[in-house]
């Protein structure tokens, strides 16, 4: 096939049909014929044209073109036969009549074996001569008009070929036996098949075990014209047999076809003779591939693979029918990991992932087949369990559960020890809507975790209000900043030798509209959670730098602040400059501002943490490791970071009466020393404690003994009081 086939070749141009004179050439040596024919000739309208002998004729011939030559045999300069090899060799179109004396039979045989159109003899009847110059100009017209014809066919069968064979989908033909009698060239890049292997084959070759019965019914249907079978979706096999070439991926593709039933058109219109059926097969496997991606993605957990809520909602609406009609209870379960967020915080979110899929994993091993095992998000899973005789059957199946979760998890070098805290609930017993029934599952899980974790919960009526607390926190956060709800406490560090202030840790309060004044522990880890800490961190921050610059304009002696920094607020990219901003907007001396940051946090993303807090500390602004000694920090990395102080946290200082706590908090004291930072011991509230600390030369203390955390009104006061020392009457106890 040509590359263009669409062009038009010049024969093929239509033949005109405005009526022309024909024009003949007379050849002949004897003037007298000639001028005898061109009378004869010209009777009937004829243009003619006299050559007087071969060699003239061969330059008319050259020269223009004639619609039929009459030639003589006998010519002394170039015979007449001589003329007709040239006529023939050169494939001149024209007909030759040839009229000759010569009334031998073997100069008729030859002149009509070298080409010439009609032989007369001389002397010629001028009726005779006149009708056989009409009946070649009429064959040869006929002629030309066949050919004509027979190329416009064959052009018209090329353009088909090229349209069908190029089409993006499979065409076919079928026999009325369903056989394949034409397939197009697209069924190859398709389904691996030559259009040679599949002519003479059933259809049912190609088409998938699981849709032959549609298959069947569409093509024994055998419907034409408007209501033949349309795009059906249907799947069809590639050949197993055959490499498949790069852009062919998978043994199956999915197609709509088209079948549309043939019927001999020759046939009586009262009895339709059935012949086949043709259609179109188009590949719709990507569009469908795409959709089930997005169906997948709607309805899954990315992480686990494992049915996400909306399937688990799927899935408990359908057995929920299902359990009306068989009288048979249903158990949901809510599982949350506990202390995930720690593991977290701590590994990092690649071995968070890590465990989350091994805890999948194993969940699964616990369950049989009919039940629904779900991810409803962060540590939270779902199950359903869909057949069950009695309450004891969750009961033995959540205690496989808890067992197997409590082995050791290994992922990438570390051995995780985790526990699951389980609500459960049955319906119809406990109710016999979706939502519901998830909602009290997971409302019965918070009283387990409540309740000492790695437990199982049935829910109860009744035990509605922590959940909704938790919800309704989050509601409240969200408007908390804009309704200027929060406020800041300040809590004293004193020098454990001179009893100065030197400085003051900012804790956050919320004046809650309906609850009163929520300390941290009430709402940090939901801000944490829904990602409202980092806006609430950054008030913090303003406010902390507005604080100083108070105390300034009042005259107080310049100390220091501490502000306490969340995950979220460190990882912001905005971190840097949204403190540089509180310090710049206020002028602050840098050196007395101080971010407390917990020491496992700061390990979370050891190398950004220390370009970040790097930028901090050339502005002079401190850094203090919260909470120091509950982590795992080791000092080599630590000393990366450009630590100023250490906070021991109060779990070691409440407990310094136990002889291991007193080794630890003096270990601490002398290697912070060690290393030149600056050691405040938290949670000191005995006389007891703080003479202990002295004695290990701790250097600063905070804590209920000498004041809880107090509104700014009272620090300010406090600063003004005791800037030059806490005396023994003024040291307070918590209360
Ligand atoms: N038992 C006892 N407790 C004492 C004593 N002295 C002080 N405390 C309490 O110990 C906590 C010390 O703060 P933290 O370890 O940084 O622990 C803080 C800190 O991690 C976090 N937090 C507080 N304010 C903020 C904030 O503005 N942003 C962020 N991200 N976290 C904050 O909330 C935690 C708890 O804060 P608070 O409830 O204010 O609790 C404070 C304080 O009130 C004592 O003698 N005995």
């Amino acid at each position: 096939m040509s590359d263009n086939p669409i062009q038009l070749s010049p024969q093929c141009s239509a033949i005109s049909s405005f009526p022309v004179r024909q024009r003949l050439l007379v050849v002949d040596d004897e003037v007298l014929i000639l001028e005898g024919l061109t009378r004869l000739l010209a009777t009937r309208d004829y243009e003619v044209v006299t050559a007087n002998g071969g060699c003239e004729a061969l330059i008319a011939i050259g020269k223009q073109q004639f619609d039929a030559i009459l030639l003589d045999l006998g010519m002394p300069d170039l015979n007449g036969n001589e003329v007709l090899r040239f006529v023939t060799e050169r494939g001149v179109d024209t007909p030759v009549i040839v009229v000759s004396g010569d009334s031998t039979i073997d100069a008729a045989i030859r002149a009509l074996r070298g080409g010439a159109a009609d032989f007369v003899r001389k002397p010629y009847e001028p009726e005779e001569l006149l009708r056989r110059i009409e009946n070649t100009l009429t064959r040869r017209r006929l002629e030309k008009e066949n050919n004509h014809i027979l190329q416009r066919l064959q052009q018209s069968e090329k353009w088909h070929r090229f349209l069908v064979n190029s089409s993006p989908d499979f065409i076919y033909t079928l026999d009325c036996e369903g056989r394949f009698t034409f397939v197009n060239d697209r069924v190859e890049s398709l389904l691996g098949y030559s259009s040679k292997e599949l002519l003479g084959q059933h259809y049912s070759l190609v088409i998938h075990e699981d849709d032959i019965a549609r298959a069947e019914h569409i093509f024994n249907e055998r419907r034409a014209g408007d209501r033949s079978a349309r795009n059906i979706e249907i799947h069809l096999k590639c050949n197993p047999g055959m490499r498949r070439p790069r852009l062919m991926n998978g043994r199956c593709k999915s197609v709509e076809l088209t079948a549309t039933g043939m019927y001999d058109e020759e046939a009586s219109p009262f009895e339709q003779r059935f012949i086949g059926s043709y259609g179109v097969a188009k590949d719709i496997t990507e569009r469908k591939q795409a959709e089930e991606t997005v169906h997948y993605q709607a309805y899954h957990d990315l992480l686990t693979g494992l049915p996400n809520r909306a399937l688990f909602r799927d899935h408990l609406g359908l057995m929920l029918a299902q359990a009306r009609r068989t009288q048979q209870p249903l158990a949901v379960l809510s599982l949350d990991l506990d202390h995930f967020k720690v593991i977290n915080d701590s590994l990092g979110h690649a071995i968070g992932d890590e465990l989350l899929l091994a805890v999948g994993a194993r969940l699964r091993q616990c369950l049989r087949e009919g039940d629904t095992l779900a991810r409803l998000g962060g540590d939270e899973f779902a199950v359903l369990l869909p057949t069950l005789v009695s309450r004891s059957d969750v009961e033995h199946i959540c205690r496989k559960i808890i067992q197997v979760l409590s082995k050791p998890v290994y992922v990438k070098g570390h051995e995780i020890y985790i526990s699951v805290s389980i609500g459960a609930c049955v319906a119809p017993e406990d109710g016999d809507m979706i939502d519901s029934l998830i909602r009290q599952a997971e409302i019965a899980m918070y009283r387990a975790k409540s309740q000492g974790r790695s437990r199982l919960q049935f829910w109860e009526a009744g035990m509605q209000a922590p959940y909704s607390e938790r919800m309704q926190i989050e509601v409240d956060l969200r408007r908390a900043l804009a309704r200027n709800e929060f406020v800041l406490f300040y809590q004293p560090q004193v020098d454990t030798v001179t009893g100065e202030v030197r400085g003051f840790e900012a804790l956050l309060r919320w004046w809650h509209p309906q609850r009163g004044l929520l300390t941290p522990a009430d709402f940090i880890p939901v801000a944490e959670e829904c990602g409202v800490i980092v806006p609430i961190g950054d008030w913090v921050l303003r406010q902390a730098a507005e604080q100083m610059a108070e105390w300034r304009r009042a005259g107080l002696p310049p100390v220091r602040l501490s502000v306490n920094i969340s995950a979220r607020q460190l990882e912001s990219a905005d971190f840097v400059d949204s403190v540089m901003r509180a310090v710049q907007v206020y002028s602050l001396d840098g050196n007395l501002l101080e971010l407390e940051i917990t020491e496992t946090l700061l390990m979370r993303d050891f190398e950004a943490n220390a370009i970040k807090l790097g930028r901090l500390s050339v502005a002079g602004i401190r850094l203090a490791i919260d909470d120091f000694g509950t982590g795992y920090s080791s000092f080599k990395y630590l000393s990366r970071f450009p630590i100023h102080t250490l906070k021991i946290d109060q779990s070691f200082v409440q407990e310094l009466d136990r002889e291991e706590n007193m080794s630890i908090v003096n270990a601490m004291i002398a290697m912070g020393r060690g290393m030149n930072l600056n050691v405040v011991a938290e949670g000191v509230e005995t006389e007891a404690q703080r003479a202990l600390l002295q004695q290990m030369q701790c250097h600063e203390v905070q804590g209920y003994y000498y004041s809880p955390p107090v509104s700014s009104h009272e620090a300010t006061a406090l600063l003004g009081r005791h800037a030059r020392g806490f005396e023994q009457h003024d040291q307070r106890v918590a209360g």
